[in-house]
């Protein structure tokens, strides 16, 4: 956390960030860019300001509660909060031009109260808790707590231009300080607040900013030299370009989506990488998967999903209609099961993944696969919980296809 008040522009910038994801609906990454873009802001004041505005966002319910305001009036009330915010961290308050000052006293009651609330206190709306509870049983107040924890910074070495070590020493020589996460062989902890993007080693393509997690999954596909392997909800190809990597250019990666800016943007960040094996294609319609039907060594299904493992990343699924969209969620997760596995060849491995930690879109979803899918038998899943390896929360699966 901070060990100093931000100042009053950042503080502007945190208020103008948060209304624009609180009251306008724009997703937090988006009011970041819109925010930053134009300004000569020191890496590390950018990073204070996205310290301050990821931490109320996680807890939003805990520093509205305690300086009795709500959500929805964040845009007139918003001064207030990050008054309150400020005096909650034991810090001076920021020098903002005009702000709403904070009773002082009625703000230590509120804290006191807050206390006795193990789910406000771990800033988790009502219908989380429930959900978490009613799913993830005895395992959901850890999870609730790490899940209000800042994310640590994680990058993956493209192991197609470097390895780890020299990655962190090219790093060490720009300024960046990172270390080797122990149980992730591609994974580099980042733990000063560099300017990632602006490094040689970036721009040269010797490393993608991806969470631990994420790794994890990619790993799982466990793709080789020479294989077919079909990415088909790639987006903008996270895990694409690591299956390119333990594929060491050889063999044939198809990237699909049914969002062709997404694919625009993996081919560029592919050439960066040296991923030269990777294809895109768009899903624009039944057909495209159809003729793909048997055809693959390895399918990966990162499919959508509520986001719940990662809402230390993107916490504003707190606050949005997580809860309504999660059955519509299941269901297409389920078409896209069902078609998708078509072109699994026999022998082949599909692995279903999702960054969310709920069963219901995770093992449940996979029982009823297998249930109604006989040639298809089970070989092993993990879900990764934030509360147990500090990465963001992802589940993965893995079945093996027996016969047509
Ligand atoms: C969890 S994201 C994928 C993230 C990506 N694999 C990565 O590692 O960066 C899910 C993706 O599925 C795509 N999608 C949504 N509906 C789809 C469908 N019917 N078929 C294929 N992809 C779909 C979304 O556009 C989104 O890019």
């Amino acid at each position: 956390m901070l060990t100093y008040p931000l100042s009053g522009s950042s503080s502007e910038l945190v208020l103008n960030i948060l209304t624009m994801v609180l009251n306008q609906g724009k997703p937090l990454d988006r009011a970041y860019s819109h925010n930053f873009s134009g300004l000569k802001l020191e890496p590390t004041e950018q990073a204070r300001i996205t310290v301050v505005a990821g931490d109320i966002l996680r807890r939003l319910n805990l520093y509205c509660f305690i300086v009795d305001i709500n959500a929805d009036e964040f845009d007139r009330m918003g001064s207030k909060l990050l008054n309150g915010w400020h005096l909650f961290h034991g810090l001076e308050l920021p020098k903002m031009q005009y702000s709403l000052q904070v009773d002082e006293k009625a703000l230590a009651a509120n804290i006191e109260s807050a206390k006795q609330q193990p789910a406000l206190w771990d800033g988790c709306p009502q219908w989380l808790d429930d959900l978490g509870q009613q799913q993830l049983k005895d395992k959901w107040p850890a999870e609730r707590a790490a899940l209000m924890q800042a994310p640590k910074r994680f990058i993956r070495v493209n192991e197609l231009k470097c390895d780890r070590q020299k990655l962190i020493e090219k790093l060490a020589k720009e300024g960046v300080t990172a270390v080797s996460v122990e149980t992730v062989p591609s994974a580099v902890e980042v733990t000063s607040d560099s300017a990632l993007f602006r490094t040689e080693c970036f721009k040269q393509g010797l490393f993608e900013q991806q969470d631990a997690g994420s790794q994890l999954v990619a790993a799982a596909v466990d793709a080789k030299p020479g294989m077919r392997v079909v990415d088909a909800c790639a987006g903008a190809g996270g895990k694409t370009l690591h299956i390119a990597a333990q594929m060491q250019g050889k063999g044939r990666l198809l990237a699909m989506d049914v969002e062709q800016w997404k694919l625009d943007n993996l081919k560029t960040r592919a050439k960066r990488a040296g991923a030269h094996n990777v294809e895109t294609r768009i899903i624009a319609s039944s057909k495209t998967i159809k003729r793909l039907k048997l055809s693959a060594d390895r399918v990966l299904l990162d499919v959508p999903c509520s986001g719940l493992g990662v809402l230390k990343r993107n916490p504003d699924s707190k606050w949005r209609d997580t809860a309504e969209r999660l059955p519509i969620l299941v269901d297409l997760q389920k078409q896209i099961i069902d078609s998708y596995s078509r072109m699994v060849k026999v022998g082949g491995i599909l692995v279903y993944a999702t960054c969310s930690i709920m069963p219901e879109e995770n093992r449940l979803q996979v029982d009823r696969f297998l249930a109604e899918h006989p040639h298809f038998s089970f070989i092993d899943d993990e879900t990764i919980l934030s509360s147990e390896h500090g990465f963001d929360g992802f589940y993965l699966a893995r079945m093996i296809r027996n016969e047509e």
